[in-house]
C-alpha cells in the first residue's frame, strides 16, 4: 500500500480551494506538500462529533470508502438518536459510530441537568429542569410539559435544519466521492510512480553507494592532493622567490636586451657596410690571390735564397767572431807596439786676461812628438859671466799644443778604451802641477766639445757596447769613484761612508777596496750623473794658483764585463781614469796644512815614478805599497795593462821650473816604455779603429 500524505500534516491553504482533486493529487505526487483542497475546505456541521472528525484524513478515508447508503442510514440513525437523546436525559449523545464516544451518565452526573438547561448554541434553549414536580401539581406539570413541547418544536426545527445540512453534506459527499475516485486513480498512478520511484531510488542508492566509494577514493585522492598541494605550495614559495629573482634578472636582461637590440641595430648597419666592403675586399682578395700565386712562386725562390743567405750569415757570424778575436789580438799587438805605457804632453792655453798678461814660456813644437821649452828672460851666469839659457827638449808619444781640442787628445785614448772592452786593464793619469789643466783634460769644460776624457770614455764604451750587442755580446758596466787625500781613501759616491776603506790586492782579481760603493750602470747618462756627484764630493782647497785646485788624487774606475754566450767567452776589463793631485814642490805652498798635503802628494807621485822605474828594470821588488795610489793601481801598472799618462803643462814663465819637473818625470816614464817595447818593433800591423 502506498502511503497517502496525511491531511493533518498539510497546512490549510486558500490557494488550493476550488481546484480539481486530480490536479491537487498530481501536485502532491510531484512532491508538493499542499493538502488536497477538498480536505481543507470547511466542512458543513452535521453534528459536533462528525464535524470534528471530518478534519481527520482517516475519517475522510473511511467516509470515502463507505457506500452512499451508509450515509443515508447514518442520517436516519443520527436523527433518531437525536430524538431519543432528547427523551433520555441521562445521556445527551449516544453515538452508534465507533468514532463518536458515548458519554456516560456517570461522567455527566448533575452537570447533565445543568447543561440541559443551557443553550450550547446548536439548538433552542433547553427548559430548566427544576426539582421534581409533585403529581398533584398539574399546573406546574403542564407548565413543564409546555416548556418541553416548545423545546421539542424548536429542536425539531433545528433537526430540520440539520437535515437540510445533511443533504448538503450528501451533495458534498458525492462530490468528495467523485474526487475520491479520482484520488484512487491518482493513488494508483502514484503507486505506480512510487514503485518506479522506489526502483529509481534503489538505483540511486546503488549510485549513491558507488558515489560513496568514489567519494572515499576522491577523499583519499584529496588527501594525497592536499599533501602534494602542500609540497607544491612550498615549491610554489620557492618558485615565487625564484620567480622574483628571475623577474629582477628579467628586468636586467630586458635592459641588456634593449641595449643589445640597439647594438644589434648598429652592428646590423655596420654589418651591411662591412658586407659591402667585404664584397669589395673579396674582389680585391681574388685579385690578390691571383697575384699571390705568382708571389708564392717568387717566395719559394726567395726562401731558397734566404736559406742560402742564412747559411752564409751563419758562416759570416763564425767568421766575424773569428775576425773579432783576431782584431782583439791585433789591436793588442798594436797597443803593445805603441807601448804599454804611453806619455802625452799637453800645454794648456792662458784662459783669462790676467793670465795673458803673465810672461809666457817659449814653447816650440817639433812635429807631434817633441817640444822645446825655454824661459823668455835670460840671466847671466855668475860662474861663466855668460848669459844663461833655461830650456828643455822633450820627446813624447804625442805632444798637444794649447790649441789642441779634447777630441784630438781622446783619439789615442779611444784605442785604449777598445783594449778595456777587449778585456785589458787600462790606466789613464793626468799629471801636472796645480792649475796646469789636469781636471780640464779628465773632466772637461761646460761646453759639449769641451767634454774631457772621462765623459768621452763613458760615451765610447756605451756606443761600442751597442755595436757589440748586435754581434751577440752582452756587456755589464759598473763604476766606482774614490779620492786619495793625505793617503786616506774616500768614497766619492758616499761621502758619509764611515766604514774603513782598505786596499787589498788579489793576484787573480787585482786591487779591490773594501766597503767601496761599486754602482751598476745602465746608460751613459746615468754614469755621467754619478761622475758629477763624485766631482762635487771631491775634496777641494783654494790655492794661490787655482781657486778650486784639487789636493787629492781622484780615481774613476769603470768595470767592463763582456760575455759571448755562443762562444762561452767572458772578457773582463777595467779603465782607471786618474786625476792626480797637483805636483808642485813644497816651497810654493802656503801653510803647514798645505805642506802636509803637498808632501803626501809628492810622495805618492814619486812612488809612482819609482814603480814605473822598477817595472822598467824588471826589479824583483816593485814598491807598489809605498803609496796608496800605486797600491791601488797595481794591477794597471805592469803586466798586460795599458797605461797612458798625460802631462799637463801651464805655459807661464813662473811655472817654468814645475813644468820642467813634470816634463822630466814624464820623460822618465816614456823612457820606461821605449826601453821595454823597442825590441818588439818587428811586426807592422794595420790600425783597427772602433
Ligand atoms: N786646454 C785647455 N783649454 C782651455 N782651458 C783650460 C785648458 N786646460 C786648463 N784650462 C783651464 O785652466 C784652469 C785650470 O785648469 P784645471 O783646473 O784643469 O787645472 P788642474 O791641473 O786640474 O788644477 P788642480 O790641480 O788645482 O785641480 C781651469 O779654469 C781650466 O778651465
Amino acid at each position: 500500500m502506498s502511503k497517502i500524505p496525511k491531511p493533518s500534516s498539510f497546512k490549510p491553504s486558500s490557494r488550493v480551494v476550488g481546484k480539481p482533486l486530480t490536479t491537487i493529487l498530481e501536485n502532491n505526487v510531484n512532491g508538493s506538500k499542499e493538502a488536497p483542497a477538498s480536505l481543507l475546505r470547511p466542512q458543513p456541521a452535521y453534528g459536533f462529533g462528525l464535524r470534528r472528525r471530518s478534519k481527520s484524513v482517516t475519517d475522510l478515508r473511511n467516509i470515502i470508502h463507505k457506500p452512499l447508503t451508509d450515509l443515508a442510514q447514518l442520517k436516519t440513525q443520527f436523527l433518531k438518536k437525536d430524538i431519543q437523546n432528547e427523551n433520555k436525559p441521562k445521556c445527551i449523545i449516544k453515538a452508534n459510530d465507533k468514532n463518536v464516544k458515548p458519554i456516560s451518565a456517570k461522567n455527566t452526573g448533575v452537570k447533565r441537568i445543568a447543561t440541559a438547561n443551557t443553550n450550547n448554541g446548536d439548538g433552542p434553549p433547553k427548559p430548566k429542569v427544576s426539582k421534581k414536580i409533585p403529581d398533584w401539581d398539574y399546573k406546574g406539570r403542564f407548565h413543564q410539559l409546555n416548556e418541553k413541547f416548545i423545546y421539542t418544536q424548536e429542536s425539531l426545527k433545528v433537526m430540520k435544519d440539520k437535515i437540510s445540512e445533511f443533504e448538503e453534506i450528501e451533495t458534498h459527499y458525492n462530490q468528495i466521492k467523485a474526487e475520491a475516485e479520482e484520488l484512487g486513480e491518482a493513488k494508483a498512478c502514484l503507486q505506480e510512480k512510487c514503485e518506479n520511484l522506489s526502483l529509481d531510488n534503489r538505483k540511486l542508492k546503488l549510485e549513491v553507494d558507488k558515489l560513496r566509494i568514489k567519494l572515499n577514493l576522491l577523499e583519499n585522492d584529496h588527501k594525497e592532493l592536499q599533501k602534494s598541494a602542500s609540497v607544491l605550495t612550498e615549491q610554489n614559495t620557492k618558485l615565487t622567490e625564484e620567480n622574483d629573482m628571475q623577474s629582477k634578472n628579467l628586468v636586467k636582461l630586458t635592459e641588456s636586451f634593449s641595449e643589445l637590440t640597439d647594438l644589434h641595430t648598429k652592428l646590423t648597419k655596420e654589418n651591411e657596410e662591412l658586407t659591402k666592403s667585404h664584397k669589395e675586399l673579396f674582389e680585391k682578395y681574388n685579385h690578390f690571390c691571383e697575384k699571390n700565386e705568382s708571389l708564392l712562386v717568387s717566395l719559394a725562390n726567395a726562401n731558397e735564397k734566404i736559406k742560402h743567405f742564412e747559411e752564409q750569415t751563419e758562416q759570416q757570424k763564425n767568421d766575424l767572431n773569428h775576425f773579432q778575436a783576431e782584431r782583439r789580438r791585433l789591436h793588442n799587438v798594436i797597443q803593445d807596439l805603441k807601448g804599454n805605457i804611453r806619455v802625452f804632453c799637453r800645454i794648456r792655453p792662458p784662459i783669462s786676461s790676467s793670465e795673458l798678461e803673465l810672461l809666457q814660456c817659449s814653447i816650440s813644437f817639433v812635429d807631434h812628438n817633441g817640444l822645446e821649452i825655454r824661459k823668455t828672460r835670460e840671466s847671466i851666469s855668475q860662474i861663466t859671466g855668460k848669459p844663461q839659457e833655461f830650456k828643455g827638449e822633450f820627446t813624447f808619444d804625442r805632444v798637444f799644443p794649447p790649441e789642441s781640442t779634447q777630441e784630438e787628445v781622446f783619439e789615442d785614448l779611444a784605442q785604449l778604451v777598445q783594449s778595456a772592452l777587449d778585456g785589458y786593464n787600462v790606466c789613464v793619469f793626468a799629471y801636472g802641477q796645480t792649475g796646469s789643466g789636469k781636471t780640464f783634460t779628465m773632466q772637461g769644460g761646460e761646453e759639449l766639445d769641451q767634454r774631457g776624457m772621462v765623459p768621452r770614455t763613458i760615451d765610447l764604451i756605451f756606443e761600442a757596447i751597442k755595436k757589440f750587442n748586435n754581434c751577440g755580446w752582452n756587456y755589464t758596466i759598473q763604476a766606482s769613484f774614490l779620492e786619495i787625500y793625505n793617503e786616506n781613501i774616500r768614497d766619492l759616491l758616499n761621502i758619509n761612508n764611515t766604514q774603513k776603506l782598505e786596499i787589498y790586492h788579489n793576484e787573480g782579481k787585482g786591487s779591490t777596496v773594501t766597503n767601496l760603493t761599486i754602482q751598476p750602470i745602465e746608460s751613459a747618462v746615468e754614469l755621467k750623473q754619478y761622475m758629477s756627484l763624485a766631482h762635487r764630493n771631491r775634496a777641494t782647497a783654494a790655492t794661490n794658483f787655482n781657486e778650486h785646485s784639487s789636493r787629492s788624487h781622484a780615481v774613476t774606475k769603470i768595470y767592463i764585463e763582456g760575455t759571448l754566450e755562443d762562444q762561452n767567452i767572458i772578457l773582463k776589463g777595467t779603465i782607471n781614469l786618474v786625476d792626480l793631485a797637483g805636483s808642485e814642490s813644497a816651497k810654493v805652498t802656503i801653510n803647514d796644512e798645505r805642506l802636509t798635503e803637498t808632501k803626501n802628494i809628492n810622495k805618492s807621485l814619486a812612488t809612482l815614478g819609482d814603480v814605473i822605474s822598477a817595472l822598467f828594470c824588471k826589479s824583483k821588488h816593485i814598491p807598489y805599497r809605498n803609496s796608496k795610489l800605486t797600491y791601488l793601481l797595481q794591477s794597471c801598472l805592469g803586466g798586460n795593462s795599458k797605461t797612458l799618462m798625460v802631462v799637463n803643462i801651464a805655459p807661464f814663465e813662473e811655472c817654468f821650473n814645475e813644468s820642467i819637473n813634470s816634463l822630466r818625470f814624464a820623460a822618465k816614464v816614456k823612457e820606461v816604455k821605449t826601453g821595454s817595447k823597442r825590441n818588439k818593433l818587428v811586426l807592422a800591423q794595420p790600425t783597427m779603429k772602433l
